[in-house]
């Protein structure tokens, strides 16, 4: 990989732990992540990957633990609240709207940064009008950026799945995030798109500066594209380091061995 200014700490994790009534999905997990880099959270099925992404993104509120993002501490943010302080996400199963054009598609995830009131955006006057126009043109630059030009109008439901999935990468770009988690970005996928997602993810790590947390199963992938990698087993965390450490680590070896991946 490429050098690259890695910077400071821009999100901590600090002793999160999560239960779901008996089930004890995250026990005291600590990790941070550096600006602009590429950080990947791997394990085997059910070592709370998920879940470990849901507390950062305030789906889940811990049991116990707090995150830092940008000097600022949280424990008790709705997933709105975590867009706006600048963390986005795309999502395992997509959360695109079907039969809306792919152009629609990244357009909601400009809401976020929409400031003009509902009267003047439903009259597109004043204001108003001058923010569509930026929108437009914010979304139209990434429109470029993931190469879908040609799919601008097309429903998002008639895509093939690995540009939908671009679609969703899309959406989350156009809400600008400083931190962007991806949750199985490359699940499902076959080798060339794969191979397409891991450029685009690097791409937006590299041109935007963007800093990236992925969950992601495919070990090839997430050896090459990241620069730091958490391995959690059974919600608790067995190893934290660059891509060639964690290969190294018995602890890791030993889980992965006991499984399918
Ligand atoms: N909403 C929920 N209710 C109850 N238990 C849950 C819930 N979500 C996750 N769990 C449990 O928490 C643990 C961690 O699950 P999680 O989905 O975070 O793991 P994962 O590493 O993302 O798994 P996978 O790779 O299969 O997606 C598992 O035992 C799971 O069954």
């Amino acid at each position: 990989m490429a050098s690259k200014n890695i910077g400071d700490v821009i999100l901590d994790v600090k002793s999160i732990s999560l239960r779901f009534g008996g089930v004890k999905a995250l026990t005291d997990i600590s990790f941070d992540v550096r600006e602009h880099e590429v950080r990947a959270i791997i394990g085997p099925n059910g070592a709370g990957k998920s879940s470990m992404l849901n507390c950062i993104n305030g789906v889940y509120t811990p049991s116990e633990g707090a995150i830092t993002f940008r000097g600022q501490t949280f424990s008790h943010m709705n997933s709105r609240q975590v867009a706006e302080m600048g963390i986005g996400r795309t999502f395992q199963n997509l959360a695109l709207f079907k039969g809306m054009s792919v152009i629609d598609n990244i357009m909601t995830g400009r809401n976020l940064k929409i400031k003009s009131n509902i009267l003047l955006q439903a009259l597109r006057i004043g204001p108003a009008q001058r923010e569509e126009f930026a929108n437009r043109e914010k979304v139209e630059h990434i429109i470029d950026f993931l190469e879908i030009q040609a799919f601008r109008k097309t429903p998002v439901g008639q895509l093939p799945y690995g540009l939908q999935k671009r679609v969703d990468l899309g959406r989350a770009l156009a809400m600008e995030p400083q931190v962007l988690l991806l949750d199985e970005p490359m699940a499902g996928m076959n080798v060339e798109e794969k191979q397409d997602m891991c450029r685009f993810i690097l791409d937006v790590n590299e041109e935007f500066g963007t800093t990236i947390v992925l969950i992601e199963h495919d070990m090839g992938v997430v050896m090459d594209i990241s620069d730091r990698v958490v391995v959690l087993d059974y919600g608790k965390k067995i190893g934290d380091g660059t891509p060639d450490e964690v290969r190294d680590n018995e602890d890791v070896i030993t889980a992965y061995l006991g499984t399918s991946h």
